[in-house]
């Protein structure tokens, strides 16, 4: 018998691809994009075929045959492989690195019983396709316009769908997705979402309009057997719409016609270890590549995203008012913390909007970003305070499980019954997280139903699901959360947002603190007042606690005014010379002493010649100890992107090369400063 060779890429961290030996007909020859098993090191793992060949340079005695070609399961396809390969390039990354984890686990693991069992199961499911949607509420003008934009366009169309908070940006999805699955009967779209909290809320609506159209989600908390069967369906053609967190941008879709990117400013999209991707950017790319329409959703577009828009690089589409008839945006008010001293973190005119509420029946939401009981806690006579021995942190205290954590590391201990350095017993909780906010409104409304919702209260799978269900059912009257609870979520008896500490993210290093800060205000001030009022209700509001009222940040929010606000960070972004009208690389390099990190870095600076692109120093960075490892940073930038593309092609290569026990990584387009 003949043979091939078989070139394949593997999860490592190798910047290569493997070939093996595959004893076959000329007639019978695997495909690139199928998965093959091959033996690595001591191991057999499954790797993708790149290429098909028929030499190679690796010497005959050296060179290992392939264990078994996965002929069960359809290549992935030119494209799918194509994109792969962009983001390996693109985030200077190996292939395999970035091709494998894509997949479902089940489909990497030597034994093929569990794909076997999904593909039987599969073909037993065989349902009639029937796109016609059922329900379709009838859509306003703007929301007509833009449905009908999105669903008659062809090839490669970006497009910034722009609609203020409850604006029923999710209509015109739905409604554009029935105009492309009637049109093309075999078509598949690609719907994602920040966060998989959002996820049940679509998903029923999706469900509930195209009762005849098979829909696979694909996030974090599905099971292996389930994420096999949801990833199979889609790869095989058969879930025409595909929901999902920022891995489902891996998917394999062969019909893919539209892809839909909802709250897209979110930084969830930005994947913050391992590879550094951005779900967003991939989307758009993934369209331009297949040469169909994208559209990036938001009520606070990224300024990446709001400059393409002005700039007519995206079509901009715009949705002016609420879509609930005599919903309106609610009131923003400020409330000046100097002349309204709060009392337990909550000031006397958001404890009398509260009472309100609950006076009338109707929902009330508290934000803070900070979860625990309190932030640290302190010795008022020595002066010690619970630093976290492994970080550049404090340990916070959660008083319910009497602990301290940190939540950088997850170190944990007791809460000390005095002071470690002088021996006081009377320990003091330092400022306010959402726990202790919580006991308080306890203490002020015994007789309101409250509810918190933050990463603590919903460890356990699915109790997140069952507390969103909770307050929609609206068995809550105030509920207490992070940002969890800002993104997203169409609370239909809500009238009232109270936001607790917003000012400390006014006076970041990070430049895009205070983009991101004006984003979580409006997103979280928009879950207010999204249906008509009934009569006698109030008048929904926000109200903002800050002790800085003349803030130009807050003068936005009370004018709802995003697009003033993006125009003026643009023009001090373009001024200063700062994305996006540069394009940044950051190396980042990690060593149990920090003079080791920046002695790499520094070496990493002069080991290359850089014409047109800025090296800055290196710096610690900001929380510069985690878990025992000290952290610093390299800022790389360019005003242009392939320059900086190709300079960082030949660093990279440089420093792998470089001898070092320094643990380093490169983000690419970084979003953390
Ligand atoms: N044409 C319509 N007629 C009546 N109600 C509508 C219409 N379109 C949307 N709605 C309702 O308006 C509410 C807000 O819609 P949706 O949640 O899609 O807003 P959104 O634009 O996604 O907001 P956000 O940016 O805050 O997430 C929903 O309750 C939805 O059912
Ligand atoms: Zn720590």
């Amino acid at each position: 018998m003949d043979h091939c060779i078989l070139r394949v890429a593997l999860d490592t961290p190798l910047h290569a691809v493997f070939d093996y030996r595959w004893p076959c007909d000329a007639a019978a020859r695997p495909f690139p994009g199928q998965l093959v098993l091959v033996p690595f090191g001591p191991r057999e793992v499954v790797g993708i075929i790149v290429a098909v060949v028929d030499d190679t340079d690796v010497p005959a005695e050296k060179l290992k045959d392939a264990l078994a070609v996965r002929s069960q399961l359809a290549p992935l396809s030119d494209e799918w492989l194509a994109l792969a390969g962009f983001a390996a390039d693109y985030y200077q990354r190996p292939l395999g690195e970035v091709a494998l984890p894509g997949l479902p686990k089940n489909l990497r693991v030597p034994k093929t019983v569990a794909l076997d069992r999904a593909i039987k199961k599969l073909a037993k499911e065989e349902a009639p396709h029937d796109p016609t949607p059922v329900g379709m509420p009838t859509l306003n003008a703007g929301q007509r316009a833009a449905a009908d934009a999105i669903g008659g366009a062809q090839g490669y169309a970006p497009m910034l769908l722009y609609g203020v908070t409850g604006s029923g940006k999710t209509e015109v999805y739905l409604q554009a997705c029935a105009q492309v699955l009637a049109r093309e009967p075999d078509s598949q779209i690609l719907i994602l979402v920040p966060e998989i909290n959002l996820t049940p809320q679509l998903e029923a609506n999706i469900r509930a309009r195209f009762p005849g159209v098979t829909l696979a989600t694909l996030h974090s908390s599905l099971s292996e057997g389930e994420r096999m069967l949801h990833w199979l369906a889609a790869h095989r053609g058969k879930a025409r719409i595909v929901l999902g967190t920022r891995l489902a941008i891996l998917a394999s879709l062969p019909r893919l016609k539209l892809i839909v990117i909802d709250e897209e400013h979110d930084p969830s999209y930005k994947q913050q270890e391992g590879l550094r991707y951005s779900a967003r950017d991939l989307a758009v790319w993934r369209a331009w590549q297949l040469k169909i329409p994208v559209v990036l959703g938001s009520a606070t577009p990224s300024l990446e995203t709001w400059h393409h828009a002005q700039s007519g690089r995206y079509r901009k589409l715009e949705l002016r008012e609420r879509a609930v008839r005599q919903a309106t945006l609610p009131a923003v008010k400020l409330v000046n913390m100097e002349h309204d001293r709060p009392d337990g973190g909550v000031t006397m005119q958001l404890k009398a909007a509260l009472r309100q509420r609950l006076e009338r029946g109707e929902q009330s939401l508290l934000f803070l970003n900070r979860r625990g009981y309190a932030p640290v806690i302190c010795c008022e006579s020595c002066g010690w305070v619970s630093d976290c021995k492994r970080c550049t942190a404090f340990m916070v205290l959660h008083k319910g499980e009497f602990k301290l954590r940190c939540h950088h590391c997850s170190l944990e201990m007791r809460i000390p019954r005095h002071c470690p350095t002088c021996g006081n017993v009377d320990l003091q909780p330092l400022g306010r997280g959402t726990q202790r906010i919580e006991e308080n409104l306890r203490e002020w409304f015994p007789e309101a139903r409250i509810l918190r919702i933050d990463a603590d209260s919903t460890r356990k799978k699915g109790s997140a699901q069952e507390a969103f269900d909770t307050v929609h059912r609206g068995e809550v009257d105030i509920l207490i959360g992070t940002q969890m609870v800002a993104k997203g979520h169409d609370f239909k008896k809500l009238t009232l947002v109270g936001i607790l500490n917003p000012d400390t993210a006014l006076f970041s290093q990070d430049y895009r603190a205070s983009e991101r800060l004006f984003a979580q205000l409006m997103q979280v001030a928009g879950r207010a007042g999204r249906t008509a009022q009934t009569d006698g209700g109030s008048a929904s509001e926000v109200l903002v606690q800050t002790r800085y009222p003349q803030h130009p940040l807050y003068a936005a929010c009370v004018n709802h005014d995003y697009d003033r606000f993006a125009g003026a960070l643009l023009a001090e972004r373009e001024q200063a010379g700062l994305p996006p009208y540069l394009f940044q690389a950051m190396l980042r390099a990690e060593a149990p002493e920090l003079a080791k990190a920046l002695e790499f870095l520094l070496a990493a600076r002069d080991c290359i010649a850089h014409d047109g692109i800025t090296i800055n120093d290196p710096i610690p960075m900001s929380m510069t100890r985690v878990h025992n490892v000290d952290r610093a940073q390299l800022l790389v930038e360019s005003p242009s992107r392939p320059v900086l593309q190709a300079f960082l092609k030949e660093w990279m290569a440089r420093l792998r090369d470089m001898r070092t026990r320094v643990k380093w990584s490169l983000e690419v387009d970084p979003v953390d400063i």
